[in-house]
């Protein structure tokens, strides 16, 4: 029998085991709500021991279900929520704090100190980001600077820090193995990307002791095995990835130009630039996208923090709809003649705007607008988003050697997945604004697929790359398959109309407009 692999998706709202059978078709599934903690206005905190629980239940009952047991696995591959902060004592394995999410906003002043003191330039330099509050580094140091005693202890070597898929990492090697991968390492601000190494200068500037740094390996590679009592038997563990990196290898978007984008809560587009970094002249964030074989490749991407979140407002916040495929509907029904257009800048604004400040805000409201036209607008903001994102990529690209817009012929086709790309109305809505026709594959768990195919490529079960082009003869061809493409049917003028109303719209909505 064909080895399975087991992939473990640990998400802001929720962590999930898959077994994937041979030719990486999913098998059994295990899911489980992650509780939010928010302490404080726009702070978000999860409780580690619930990251753990949630992780050891369902990769126990995905095993399970699956009817397997743990020597018919292969290998374990490890995607996560990016940037969440976990520091814990190396002795006892407790966390010192809650981790610190990546939606939380309590070091925003941190972030425009840095940037009033002219420190931002070095940091996109070296990381490819930009200072603000979503990244690891601020909330790190916030936790040395806040818990009693971490910082000393942090200097004597006696706490450990990662990112999510580190701390789980610890715990299923029975605290043997403190290491990340070149992707996660990427998203702290402490990670040079170019040379692949945890930078100095960054480090003195956070203040943050190297002794508590993880050590970054490939995203296939051998992190060790989980301990016995764990699964019933040790399983390697071969694969790790942050989630939308995974997602980009699970939409098999592995030749430069090849584009995809996942819509749940937030939206992350990411666009493969091969293997040299494009820094970005349109403020979105340059990031490795893989490294296999000590090679890197890299990625431009585009981070909005609200696209499935503002459905689930008009349903919990508003009352407006009973279920979030109700938006559908109402879109269809809407009436044409009302252009209303709702930013979504619940937590302030991500790429291409990076505005901490700003706050949502809806324009266009006459006496008549309804549910049905605030539901349109809702999911219309998603698109237009997306569009903005896709014009900064457009722009950073143009004239890159190699990086032509991807797919067929000169068009950009952008991938989809998602919780909301169950929305066909959002879906050709989507086209329509972009003018680019949007894919739709059929197997939707693209993150955790990614992370199957990274432990499997470490097994040896898929052929190695041997090179950029043998990695989508090895994958892409063979597992990546169309459910349905949206292609544009809007007039461009139309579509540029409506595009320009909200880009007004959200200059109206930004804190310095
Ligand atoms: N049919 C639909 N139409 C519009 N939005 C939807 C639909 N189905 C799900 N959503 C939205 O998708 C999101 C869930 O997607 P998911 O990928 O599970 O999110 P996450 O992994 O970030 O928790 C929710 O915000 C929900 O409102
Ligand atoms: O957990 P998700 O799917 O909302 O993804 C979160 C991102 O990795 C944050 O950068």
């Amino acid at each position: 029998m064909e080895p399975l692999l087991l992939a473990l998706d640990q998400g802001t709202t929720s962590t999930r085991a898959i077994l994937f059978g041979p030719a990486l078709a999913p098998r059994a599934t295990a899911s489980q709500e992650l509780p939010q903690h928010f302490p404080a206005p726009g702070w978000v905190e999860h409780e580690p021991e619930d990251i753990w629980q949630g992780a050891l239940a369902t990769l126990r009952a995905a095993l399970a279900q699956g009817g397997a047991a743990a020597r018919d696995l292969a290998g374990i591959g490890i995607t996560n929520q990016r940037e969440t902060v976990v520091l814990w004592e190396r002795a006892s394995g407790r966390p010192v704090h809650r981790a610190i999410v990546w939606q939380d906003r309590r070091t925003t002043a941190a972030c425009a100190a840095l940037r009033e003191s002219g420190q931002e330039a070095l940091i996109t330099r070296r990381t490819g980001l930009l200072a603000d509050p979503y990244f690891s580094a601020t909330k790190l140091a916030w936790l040395l600077d806040h818990v009693s005693g971490a910082r000393a202890q942090a200097e004597r070597g006696e706490l450990a820090f990662g990112t999510v898929d580190s701390f789980l990492l610890w715990r299923l090697t029975g605290g043997r193995v403190h290491a990340t991968d070149a992707t996660n390492a990427a998203r702290t601000l402490l990670f040079d990307i170019t040379r692949g190494a945890w930078d100095d200068d960054l480090l003195r500037l956070f203040g943050i002791p190297r002794a508590i740094l993880p050590e970054v390996r490939d995203c296939a590679a051998e992190f060790g095995t989980t301990t016995p009592e764990i699964l019933g038997a040790p399983v390697p563990i071969r694969g790790i990835a942050g989630d939308q990196q995974a997602a980009t290898m699970g939409q098999a978007c592995f030749a430069p130009g090849m584009l995809k984008s996942t819509y749940g809560t937030g939206c992350f587009a990411l666009l493969n630039t091969g293997a040299t970094p494009v820094f970005s002249r349109h403020r979105l964030l340059t990031t490795i996208a893989w490294q296999l074989g000590g090679a890197r490749t890299y990625a431009l991407e585009g981070a909005i923090f609200v696209a499935g979140a503002t459905v689930q407002w008009l349903r919990d916040g508003l009352g407006l709809i009973g279920t979030a495929a109700e938006t559908g509907m109402l879109a269809q029904q809407a009436d044409p003649a009302q252009a209303v257009y709702l930013v979504p800048g619940f937590v302030g604004l991500g790429a291409p705007w990076w505005d901490a400040e700003a706050r949502g805000a809806i324009f266009g409201l006459t006496r008549n607008t309804g549910r049905a036209e605030l539901a349109r607008a809702a999911l219309e903001s998603v698109a237009f988003q997306t569009r903005d994102l896709l014009d900064a990529m457009a722009a950073d690209i143009a004239g890159e050697v190699g990086v032509a817009a991807s797919g067929t012929g000169d068009t950009m086709v952008l991938r989809v997945d998602g919780g909301m790309v169950a929305s066909d109305w959002t879906m050709q809505f989507l086209a329509d604004v972009l003018g680019a026709p949007v894919d739709r594959p059929t197997v939707m768990e693209t993150t955790a697929l990614g992370a199957a195919w990274l432990a499997g490529l470490q097994a040896g079960i898929f052929p190695p790359p041997g090179g950029a082009g043998d990695v989508p003869r090895a994958f892409g061809a063979t597992h990546w398959r169309l459910e349905r493409r949206f292609l544009p049917q809007m007039a461009r003028e139309e579509a540029a109309r409506r595009h320009a109303g909200w880009l007004d719209a959200v200059r109206r909505t930004r804190s310095g407009g």
